[in-house]
């Protein structure tokens, strides 16, 4: 998993280094080569049963974008930027939500009282055979709480994508010259002692007022902040409300016979993993 979230983000920065050195990005290497087949694959899959009318998916409408400008000269749309832009989506798009949810029902279970809150405030708002959409987090102030609290307690994403900076600039009074990678440090905004009240303690007040309301904090900078904020933030988002607040409504997770705790400790990479670990789902 580390070699293919972080070492991507190396590879990508350092390239002419990583290269000349032994380590797991040859596992990384492998497991790329693995999925540009893939998606070579559904790529000639797209193209031998042609565009259809109404685009089906992000390849139909990228290969019609290619065609729209072949006569372009400075179109960047061609296979190669439509590859690598699939593999950002594999790699965005499925460790970070996946991890997101690991860590999320370890802390569940270790906060018995906070479990029971949500299933008996979806039990109250919601109907037996209602689906969760993601607008019902408006209805659901305490689950939707948890759901931020979570993700802001577990903060997977430690530090953003490396960042060349293009031209001279200023940063709140610090000059940063042209060429500067920067890299953002997302954990220590999201255990900012100025901003939250208690940064390294699981704490629902942080996102809730006296009376039980959801407060939005604009310290939330999970998905980072401005041009290049993360593109899966809406989907990120609806998932982990979805799909955390559907797997408390129908099972209550516990630890198994015998086992007192789970180990907390991360396991450093381009994300904060969760080490593996056993939980029993009993059916509600
Ligand atoms: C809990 C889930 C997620 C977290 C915490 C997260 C976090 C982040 C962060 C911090 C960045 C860096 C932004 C920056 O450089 O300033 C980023 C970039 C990105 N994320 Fe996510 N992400 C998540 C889920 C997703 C999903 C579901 C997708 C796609 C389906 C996705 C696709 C991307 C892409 C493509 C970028 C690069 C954007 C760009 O370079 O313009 N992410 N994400």
């Amino acid at each position: 998993i580390i070699s293919f979230v972080f070492f991507p983000q190396l590879y990508h920065t350092f390239s002419w280094l990583t290269e000349h050195l032994p380590g797991p990005h040859k596992k990384f290497l492998t497991s790329y080569t693995f999925l540009c087949s893939f998606i070579k694959k559904e790529i000639k899959n797209h193209e031998e049963r042609g565009t259809p009318e109404e685009p089906q998916d992000f390849i139909d409408y990228y290969l019609a974008q290619i065609d729209k400008s072949k006569d372009d000269p400075n179109s960047t749309f061609d296979e190669k930027n439509m590859m690598s832009s699939i593999v950002d989506l594999f790699i965005g798009g499925t460790e970070s939500t996946a991890t997101g949810l690991r860590w999320s029902l370890m802390t569940v279970v270790m906060h018995p009282g906070i479990q029971e809150k949500v299933q008996k405030e979806l039990d109250d708002v919601l109907g037996p055979n209602e689906s969760i959409g993601y607008e019902d987090r408006k209805k659901l102030p305490y689950t939707n709480a948890v759901v931020h609290e979570l993700q802001r307690y577990s903060c997977i994403v430690p530090v953003g994508v490396p960042r060349q900076c293009v031209k001279d600039t200023n940063l709140v009074g610090f000059p940063v010259p042209k060429g500067t990678i920067v890299l953002p440090n997302i954990f220590s905004v999201l255990s900012d002692p100025d901003q939250w009240e208690t940064p390294r303690r699981f704490n629902l007040n942080h996102f809730l007022d006296k009376d039980g309301n959801f407060v939005k904090r604009e310290a939330f900078l999970l998905f980072s902040a401005g041009h290049r904020v993360c593109l899966g933030e809406r989907l990120a988002r609806t998932e982990l409300f979805i799909f955390l607040a559907s797997l408390l409504r129908s099972f209550t997770f516990k630890l198994p016979e015998g086992v007192k705790e789970i180990n907390r400790e991360l396991i450093l990479g381009g994300l904060l993993q969760p080490h593996p670990y056993k939980i029993c789902a009993v059916p509600r």
